[in-house]
């Protein structure tokens, strides 16, 4: 499947669809890349899991019901992965901070550098002269999807091959991915840069694209550099500090509350939304927000069909938002008499940013920004400190933590 309608029904029947291919079969299988229209051997899930319109307890709940917890092992691993990374950035935003001021520095250097903007271009263009790389490009901008191993290869090959700056590879990936996310995007792209797991930079291997997209591209062992080593040198000082998780304030019930829906987690009937008492609801038009370059026009589309999806399951007539000026967001909640808002945990990325500028208004006006966190979410990022092996060990206890039946 690679038509994703922004429903929670669509996920739902998507995530029925593949429960029967989480077992062993995607565990053999879920390494190749069929291409475009083919991508039978992974789920394809991600833009709804991003967004939660199936969350990651559904899907670990669904696959230990079809394949009991051996079978199921490496679909559950790959669905915790999504919590590690949200987690991580969570401990360390420093990072998010230092990728968006670099970014802006990148993109600054692109209207300085005439040589550096072509070679950009050529990349995003899918005009390098390798196949594979250039082909993946254009799937990217069409489909919004790449499979797991492609986005490998291709960031891969964007740092070390073509030598480009690896922040306007992640922006590049970002503006076009309809499951873009700032946690698993920025840290998977450091990943491969060998920023993440220090020192351990990811090679693209001509064999092993050969072998794991059936022989669709051979690239030659000259065509793709040699990667020896990693951007470690780039950041000296090694990772910033771990910091606690940020605090987080509830809703209250009794109190007039302005509810806002984001596309950061479209359930938001998991929670006790009738236990309050709500004056206004909004949606919150912000996708725009991942980049200072134009958003792709299918993400934009996606975000507001699933928002549209949300205040329709809930019964609610909702106020379109859009996130420009923050200062919008207390005069909506003052203007229905609201004195907190209401809405699902926003992780380290640019609605938080956003969420962020608004706060000064916010306290003016009197209002209390309230966030519900997901049990799944504070049963894995306390562990999310280092590297996924740690996660990756305490599995057990986290599924018996939060209970994925
Ligand atoms: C350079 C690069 C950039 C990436 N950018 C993003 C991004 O912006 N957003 C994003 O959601 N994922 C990103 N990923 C992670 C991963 O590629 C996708 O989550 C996965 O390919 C989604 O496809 P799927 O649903 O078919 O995955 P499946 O293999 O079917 O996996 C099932 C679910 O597990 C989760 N998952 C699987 N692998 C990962 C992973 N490595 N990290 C996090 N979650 C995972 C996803 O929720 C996915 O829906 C990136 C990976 C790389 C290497």
């Amino acid at each position: 499947m690679t038509d994703w309608t922004p429903t929670r029904s669509a996920a739902d029947a998507a995530m029925a669809d593949f429960a029967p291919r989480m077992g062993r079969r995607y565990a053999n299988g879920r390494n190749t890349d069929h291409g475009p229209g083919a991508h039978t051997a992974v789920s394809t899930l991600s833009p709804y899991t991003r967004r939660r319109l199936v969350t990651e307890q559904d899907l670990v709940a669904t696959a230990l019901a079809a394949h009991g917890p051996a079978g199921a092992e490496k679909f559950v691993q790959e669905v915790i992965w999504r919590g590690y990374f949200k987690g991580w950035l969570e401990r360390r935003p420093q990072v998010w901070d230092s990728y968006r001021q670099g970014l802006e520095a990148d993109l600054a250097a692109l209207d300085r550098d005439r040589r550096l903007r072509r070679d950009v271009d050529r990349a995003m263009d899918g005009q390098t002269g390798i196949d594979c790389f250039d082909a993946w490009a254009t799937e990217l901008v069409e489909t919004g999807y790449l499979h797991n191993h492609a986005r490998m290869w291709f960031a891969s090959i964007w740092i070390f091959t073509l030598g480009l700056p690896w922040r306007l590879g992640a922006d590049f990936f970002y503006r076009h991915l309809l499951d873009g996310d700032a946690a698993s995007n920025t840290l998977s792209w450091r990943w491969v840069a060998g920023l993440h797991t220090r020192g351990k930079p990811y090679p693209a291997d001509p064999q092993n694209i050969a072998t794991f997209t059936n022989g669709r591209f051979t690239p030659r062992r000259n065509d793709l550099a040699e990667v020896t080593q990693g951007l470690e040198a780039t950041e000296p000082d090694g990772l910033p500090s771990v910091l606690p998780l940020r605090d987080v304030m509830p809703p209250q019930a009794g109190r007039p509350t302005a509810l806002l829906l984001t596309d950061e987690d479209c359930r938001v009937e998991d929670f006790t939304v009738d236990a309050l008492d709500i004056r206004t609801t909004a949606t919150l038009i912000a996708s725009h927000l991942r980049s200072p370059l134009p958003i792709a026009d299918h993400v934009t589309a996606f975000e507001a069909g699933a928002l549209a999806d949300q205040a329709r399951r809930l019964g609610l007539v909702a106020v379109p938002l859009h996130a420009g000026d923050p200062a919008a967001l207390a005069k909506w909640a003052t203007a229905a008499g609201a004195t907190q808002i209401a809405t699902p945990y926003v992780t380290t990325g640019p609605l938080r940013d956003w969420l962020a500028a608004a706060q000064p208004d916010l306290d003016r006006a009197g209002i209390v920004l309230t966030e519900w966190r997901r049990d799944w979410d504070a049963a894995i990022w306390p562990h999310a400190t280092a590297g996924f092996f740690k996660v990756k060990q305490r599995i057990p206890q986290i599924l018996d933590l939060v209970q994925p039946a």
